[in-house]
């Protein structure tokens, strides 16, 4: 599964506390993050993690872009409510996305854990039908273009 990895700069500890009590299940996984989130939960815990721009640089958008070719399977986004961002409209954007797509989406701790236990257990294989099916659809579209 593809996982993006967000947090607000007054959440970030908590997401570091959360991918590290869950590490062997996140290192089963491609991970994807923000900036400075990705770097800090990489220097803690090693993991891999393929790092977008920060959030106030667009990285908010990126995430969203790979949402909107619905290849991302899971969001865990740790925001602060009690802190105005600067992006805001592409925090708004991100979430947005998430719901158009129908993708697993984690804006605290408590639903996070539910999302990862459920991941465990095998509650989101339906995604592994849509990536399937994306992947059909890719090669009819080239063979249709090398019929043209
Ligand atoms: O601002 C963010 C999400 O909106 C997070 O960005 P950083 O991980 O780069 O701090």
């Amino acid at each position: 599964m593809n996982i993006a990895l967000i947090a607000h700069d007054k959440k970030k500890n908590d997401l570091v506390q959360f991918v590290e009590a869950y590490q062997t299940t996140f290192a089963e996984h491609q991970l994807y993050a923000t900036g400075t989130t990705g770097l800090r939960i990489h220097e803690a815990t090693g993991l891999q993690i393929h790092r977008f721009n920060s959030g106030p640089l667009g990285g908010d958008q990126e995430i969203g872009a790979l949402i909107a070719q619905n290849k991302m399977d899971i969001v865990i986004f740790f925001r602060d409510p009690l802190t105005a961002q600067p992006h805001e409209p592409d925090v708004t954007a991100l979430v947005r996305l998430c719901d158009v797509y129908s993708i697993p989406l984690a804006t605290n701790m408590g639903t996070a854990e539910v999302l990862i236990h459920g991941l465990n257990r095998g509650d989101l294989t339906w995604r592994n039908v849509i990536h399937e099916s994306q992947g059909e659809s890719n090669e009819s579209n080239e063979s249709n273009e090398s019929n043209e």
